[in-house]
């Protein structure tokens, strides 16, 4: 009965010309916990647009990232090559695979579903910089406010237990691999990195973010099923919120006294416009809200001028965060059973999920400089393909480098994330057309100083291989076969350069292409309301509204800004 129950909200029915008291555009991380929230006012009409439909069925399963990500649910968009980053990546002149998720949950129902809240320094520092209101103490009842944690242990631990919320909509679990080798090769895998002083721990989103533990994750157990914000936040059917699928906003609709009153859309190639007497959120993610705002008359004055378009307010809008990821491989143990391994344990079904997630600085200790993804592939994995091809997307040679590897040793693939990046990218448009993609330019490793942070942070997580158990099955770091840097001596500073510009890639936490204002040198589209600098009656809502990256994968973060916008303003409406 459960499966045959609505899942989803109905699909609103309108032909253009409707008054709203609020239009959400973009039902993602952020847009679905907007619509929602201001849902729950029972006298508010809130109009939720998406340009996708509803999401599929296999995004209901954790570890589908990789077909996912070439279906009808992402927009498909290529990073422009820049001729430095990503270089292992690159298919037949391709620029690399720009995620995002198209459709109810946006890129939360199509993400790896990690669950991270990042560091207090993160958020004390947009506060110091001149964003009131977002220091650690005020943003962390937000993080709790969507959380539904499903796990004993924390929930039983008197120090851990107050760090998490167990009644909120969101499910939140930790991982844990249900196959017994997995396991304890993620077990060792934690002792290792303990052993170079990346301290084991149970709780990252805990008391202390520095240390590894187990993942947390945004699935339900014991089913697991992924909790996206449509999933999570999307009550399959509420009078007052009306959720229009299939319908992509064009503009913003902002009058002669520089209010946001509507939204253009196209619905069924006709265009129509919705008016809302309160607000404009705009949720459409990092590379569209900034496409958005620019085909409304908010950008720079020159880009506007070049696409033809009236300005309205000249803000720096399409500055953009992206942060690039590295995996190290290490060969373990050939195993003797070989093929034999597989028969009473293999699931079609299983599929490479992150297992740890750990937090570790080099320099900066006032907070992480690197996240670790730490994944683990027996011997012979089925599993290699799905994550090394389609999901990270490197080219054929990187995956049959590493599959000749695996045919005979388990891995252990350490992602390594440099958290902050000094680069920095940019969105630009080419037009406001419902077909137009925006130019992502994601500037990794355009500022040296990441290069060297990235090699660091490589020739660290290289030292696992000096722990008791790498020792023992003498592991060994897998040479990838990577032309450009075969010619440099192994594991010397010019190779780890080399190898961080082939397989360093942007990992899709990207953010700031709208930048609340004053912090990290994203921008100051937005004030610390997020709304637009400027234009009345319109807020930016998403993570382009970042002011800089946490030391997070974004998914929570993003969510909590919509948790803390909404309660900001229900309570401006005196509606709690
Ligand atoms: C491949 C990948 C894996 C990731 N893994 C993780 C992870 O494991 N953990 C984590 O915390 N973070 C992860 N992230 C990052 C995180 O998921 C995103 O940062 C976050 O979901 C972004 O939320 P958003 O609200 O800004 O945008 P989105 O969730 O992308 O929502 C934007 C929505 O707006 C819609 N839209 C866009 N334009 C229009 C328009 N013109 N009209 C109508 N609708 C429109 C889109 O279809 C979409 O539904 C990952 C990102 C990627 C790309």
């Amino acid at each position: 009965a459960e499966e045959d129950a609505p899942r989803w909200p109905p699909n609103a029915c309108l032909s253009g010309g409707e008054v709203f008291d609020f239009i959400v555009v973009g039902a993602g991380s952020a847009g679905a916990v907007m619509a929602s929230r201001l849902s729950e006012v029972s006298e508010w009409r809130v109009l939720l647009l998406e340009a996708g439909g509803d999401p599929p069925e296999a995004s209901r399963v954790p570890g589908r990232v990789g077909e996912l990500r070439h279906s009808a649910s992402e927009w498909g968009y290529r990073r422009a090559d820049d001729g430095v980053s990503a270089r292992a990546q690159r298919r037949a002149g391709a620029g690399a695979a720009a995620g995002a998720g198209r459709g109810l949950g946006g890129t939360s129902a199509v993400n790896h579903m990690i669950y991270t809240r990042g560091h207090p320094e993160d958020y004390n520092s947009w506060e110091r910089d001149g964003l009131s209101g977002w220091s650690w103490d005020q943003v962390r009842p937000y993080f709790l406010k969507s959380e539904h944690l499903q796990d004993d242990v924390i929930m039983n631990s008197k120090t851990l237990s107050p760090h998490h919320n167990y009644t909120g909509p969101m499910r939140v679990t930790r991982e844990r691999t249900s196959d017994a080798n997995s396991k304890h090769k993620v077990n060792i895998l934690l002792d290792a990195m303990n052993d170079i002083g990346i301290k084991r721990i149970v709780d990252y989103n805990g008391p202390d973010q520095f240390g590894i533990s187990h993942a947390y994750s945004t699935h339900s157990r014991p089913r697991a099923e992924r909790s996206s914000t449509a999933q999570a936040f999307l009550p399959a059917a509420r009078a007052n919120l009306h959720v229009l699928r299939h319908t992509t906003a064009t503009r913003i609709l902002i009058n002669i006294y520089h209010a946001a009153v509507g939204v253009e859309a196209v619905l069924n190639n006709r265009t129509v416009r919705f008016y809302a007497s309160v607000e404009v959120i705009c949720s459409a993610g990092v590379y569209n809200s900034p496409k958005l705002l620019l085909a409304s008359g908010v950008g720079r004055e020159s880009e506007l001028e070049a696409l033809g378009l009236y300005p309205v307010a000249e803000l720096p809008v399409g500055h953009l965060l992206e942060r690039p990821a590295a995996p190290l491989l290490l060969a373990g143990a050939p195993s003797r059973h070989h093929y034999s391994t597989y028969l009473p344990t293999y699931s079609p079904d299983y599929l490479p999920y992150p297992e740890t997630i750990g937090f570790f600085s080099i320099n900066d200790h006032s907070r992480p400089e690197f996240e670790i993804i730490g994944l683990y592939f027996n011997q012979s994995s089925p599993l290699i393909i799905p994550y090394f091809n389609n999901t990270l997307c490197y080219n054929d040679e990187v995956v049959f480098s590493i599959l000749e590897k695996n045919y005979e040793h388990e891995l252990f693939v350490v992602n390594i994330v440099l958290l902050h990046p000094k680069s920095t990218g940019r969105v630009e448009i080419t037009g406001v057309g419902v077909d137009d993609a925006p130019v992502i330019h994601t500037g990794l490793f355009s500022d040296r100083e990441d290069l060297v942070t990235m090699r660091e942070g490589l020739k660290h997580m290289v030292r696992l291989t000096e722990t008791e158990y790498f020792k023992d099955v003498r592991s060994e770091v897998v040479r990838v076969r990577l032309p450009r840097c075969e010619h440099l001596e192994f594991m010397s500073d010019e190779y780890w350069e080399c190898y961080a510009l082939e397989l360093g890639a942007a990992t899709g936490d990207a953010g700031g292409s709208c930048g609340a204002g004053g912090a990290g040198g994203a921008g100051g589209v937005l004030d610390a309301a997020l709304r637009v600098r400027g234009v009345r009656r319109l807020r930016v809502v998403d993570a382009s509204a970042l002011p800089a990256l946490p030391s997070a994968n974004l998914n929570a973060p993003v969510i909590m800004m919509a948790e803390k916008i909404t309660d900001e303003i229900k309570k401006e409406y005196n509606k709690i």
